[in-house]
């Protein structure tokens, strides 16, 4: 299975299409928009989010509902495009116009983000031009993406949800998605402002960002993502390429700003011995094998384990500032304060919501490279052979 996606955040739409899927999977638009919506939400988001009402529309690939096992196209509108049709047109500039009387031209490149490089790289003066498709407005169209993943998921039985465990320096109790199902922490999730499982430090992450955009600054933090019900052996240790957790670090790491990638205890293995690290295995007739403890988070080998795989990421705080930091305009070679463009004080809780979607692609993904069908019922079996397999080898 893979996906292209397509367009500029201040362009008409955003375009995906993905391919590989099997037929027969049901879907509905419903399904992809009420994730479209969450990834919206989350206290922080700047003023974008009010003009925009993300929802998908199936263009093909889908008919009453299943997938025909042909490439599925999706497109998203975006609406603050009637604000944009000159500047960001198509169409060659009438020769009467100048170009530098295009309105919001970019010449102050933003430390941080991606304005600078991408300017050198592809010769673009107009920073803008750069702008436009390093701009988060993508992960729109991913996160469809993974909606549709996650449908296939669920329908095998596998669950994923994410939550915000830090938001700049305020952590979540780690005790707070202790003993809940998927469907309890969901439902918690999505009620809260940050979608953070802790309801007192979910308060003083909202303080803080407010606090936070009164002085013009930004925030980052960590999300988790939590797999449950995989069936153990999907990816494998034979070659560094079919290692699950490096795909899965890859997903991770290409969302935009996303800077470091950790599985169950992550870094902290490095202060402990091995007795405190590896989990030791327990069988019984009712769940197979298992774990006494899952520190590892779900993955031993390039492999899933069959316990919950438990994947963290780092986002750094947004680049844009609107007290901006030191940056030179490449037209003087001045020193200038850097360009002040609309911007998110924070946006990990929608990043949370990509993330869940980006790790949900990598896992449906490997499980169609592991698990060969044509058609979902097909596939739907292999997996619950392998799960009855593992519990009785
Ligand atoms: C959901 C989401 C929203 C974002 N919103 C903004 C924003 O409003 N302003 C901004 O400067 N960066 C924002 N970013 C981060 C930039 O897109 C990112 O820093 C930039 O593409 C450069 O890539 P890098 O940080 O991975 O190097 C956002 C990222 C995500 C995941
Ligand atoms: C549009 C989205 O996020 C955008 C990501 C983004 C950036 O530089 O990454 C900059 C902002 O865009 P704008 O300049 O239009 O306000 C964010 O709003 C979105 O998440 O849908």
């Amino acid at each position: 299975m893979r996906y292209l996606t397509a367009g500029e955040s201040h362009g008409p739409q955003l375009t995906t299409i993905i391919e590989g899927l099997p037929s027969l999977l049901p879907i509905t638009a419903e399904q992809i928009n009420h994730e479209l919506k969450r990834r919206q939400g989350g206290h922080g988001r700047g003023r974008r989010m009010q003009i925009e009402t993300d929802t998908v529309e199936i263009t093909s690939g889908v008919r009453h509902g299943k997938t025909l096992g042909s490439p599925i196209a999706m497109v998203v509108t975006n609406d603050d495009w009637t604000h944009w049709t000159k500047i960001m047109g198509a169409e060659p500039l009438p020769e009467d116009v100048d170009p530098n009387d295009i309105k919001r031209q970019i010449s102050r490149p933003r430390p941080g983000h991606a304005d600078l490089v991408g300017g050198m790289k592809y010769g673009h003066r107009d920073l803008r031009n750069v702008l436009e498709r390093s701009s988060a407005r993508e992960t729109t169209v991913r996160v469809a993406v993974g909606a549709v993943a996650k449908v296939l998921l669920q329908e095998l039985g596998i669950t994923i949800v994410a939550h915000v465990v830090e938001i700049g320096g305020v952590v979540a109790d780690p005790t707070s998605t202790a003993g809940k199902t998927p469907d309890e922490l969901r439902a918690i999730i999505e009620a809260d402002a940050v979608y953070c499982a802790d309801p007192i430090a979910s308060k003083k992450m909202v303080t803080l960002i407010d606090e936070t955009k009164k002085a013009g600054d930004t925030l980052g933090g960590v999300v988790e993502v939590i797999v449950e019900g995989m069936p153990p052996g999907v990816g494998s240790y034979v070659h560094y390429d079919r290692k699950l957790d490096g795909k899965l670090a890859q997903a991770m790491l290409s969302i935009n700003a996303f800077k470091g990638v950790e599985f169950g205890i992550g870094f902290d293995a490095a202060h402990v011995p091995g007795s405190q690290v590896h989990d030791e295995i327990i069988w019984d007739e009712e769940h197979g094998y298992t774990r006494k403890t899952n520190r590892l988070g779900g993955l031993e080998g390039g492999m899933s384990t069959g316990m919950p795989i438990v994947v963290r990421g780092v986002m750094k705080p947004i680049p844009t500032l609107y007290k901006p930091l030191q940056s030179v305009d490449i037209d003087t070679k001045e020193p200038f304060k850097a360009t002040v463009e609309r911007s998110d004080p924070s946006a990990v809780p929608a990043a949370s919501v990509v993330a869940e979607h980006a790790i949900a692609f990598e896992i449906a993904k490997a499980i169609l490279e592991q698990y060969h069908a044509d058609q979902f019922p097909q596939l739907k079996q292999q997996i619950d052979e392998i799960k009855q397999y593992a519990k009785e080898f």
